[in-house]
């Protein structure tokens, strides 16, 4: 495990397995399962992720990349709670001491760690966005889950939220679904950082935006993450953004990681035939 020097641990996931559907006697552990498939071809349930490790260090962005179907999402969606996993543990260093696996905790509990430290940018807005509230709805949404409830302070903080992302706060009083595709993701990420999160989840959220519009996108999760220090992981199928954002980069397939190092390692010197392979159609 390549650690990078000096720094602390922030997230620490050990042996995560993901199955979407029932299992049946032969895909009881996903070791069961032949020729690394993920796919039970008896009962059709799915391992989407299978005993993945991950380490996550203050103030770094971490990479997740894989094609489609490889459990990428369904990591980041486990980790803030969206989906149950199937087994597996999680610490925070920051929550109890890094010694609670916080996949066991109660639903309360879990709660305030996604208000507390967590944040989310989906791919699709519609799923981090409430549309029928106002931007600043939604960033006060986050607020008062995190314990802000003075109706000056929100507008406050909202607007010096919403100036960071570059949406004009005159805008602040809209309705999100009238934004283009951009601003709707910038005013995710807005939401998402309103509680200065430690840790902030990203999930393919520059997918399907035109390129320029992508760039600024990218550039503005980099500013995020150099003002506030704060730990990323950034999943996405297009190594070209790993490239621009990661230090560091897990390669997932069929809901394993075949490969993680240095972001310039990986490029470089992609060991694993499929991280060859990727690489190789960046090229
Ligand atoms: N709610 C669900 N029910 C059943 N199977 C699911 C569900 N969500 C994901 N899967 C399956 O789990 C596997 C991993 O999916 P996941 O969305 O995590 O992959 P991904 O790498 O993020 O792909 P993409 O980039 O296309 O979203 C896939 O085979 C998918 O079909």
């Amino acid at each position: 495990m390549i650690q990078p020097s000096g720094d602390t641990h922030l997230l620490k996931v050990r042996n995560l397995n993901k199955r979407f559907g029932k299992g049946c006697t032969h895909c009881h552990s996903p070791n069961d399962l032949k020729n690394n498939d993920n796919r039970c071809p008896k009962c059709g349930s799915v391992w989407a992720c299978i005993d993945v490790n991950v380490d996550l260090y203050q103030g770094e962005i971490l990479g997740i990349v894989g094609e489609s179907g490889s459990g990428k999402s369904s990591l980041v969606k486990s980790l803030y709670f969206d989906d149950a996993v199937t087994s597996g543990e999680a610490t925070i260093s920051t929550y109890h001491d890094g010694k609670a696996n916080i996949f066991s905790v109660s639903a309360q509990q879990k709660r305030y760690i996604r208000n507390y430290m967590m944040g989310m940018v989906y791919q699709n807005p519609w799923l981090g966005l409430k549309m029928s509230f106002s931007s600043g709805g939604n960033i006060a949404e986050k607020l008062i889950a995190s314990g802000t409830y003075h109706v000056g302070n929100i507008r406050e903080r909202a607007s010096e939220l919403l100036l960071h992302v570059e949406i004009p706060v005159g805008r602040m009083d809209e309705l999100p679904k009238n934004f283009s595709g951009g601003m709707q993701q910038r005013v995710q990420i807005s939401k998402a950082m309103a509680n200065n999160p430690p840790i902030l989840l990203l999930d393919e959220v520059t997918t399907g935006l035109d390129l320029s519009v992508q760039a600024k996108v990218l550039d503005l999760i980099r500013s995020i993450q150099r003002e506030f220090g704060v730990s990323m992981i950034v999943v996405s199928h297009d190594l070209g953004v790993i490239r621009m954002l990661a230090d560091r980069t897990l390669v997932m397939k069929s809901g394993r990681v075949v490969e993680q190092g240095l972001t310039d390692q990986i490029l470089e010197d992609p060991e694993h035939p499929y991280t060859q392979l990727l690489v190789h159609s960046l090229l």
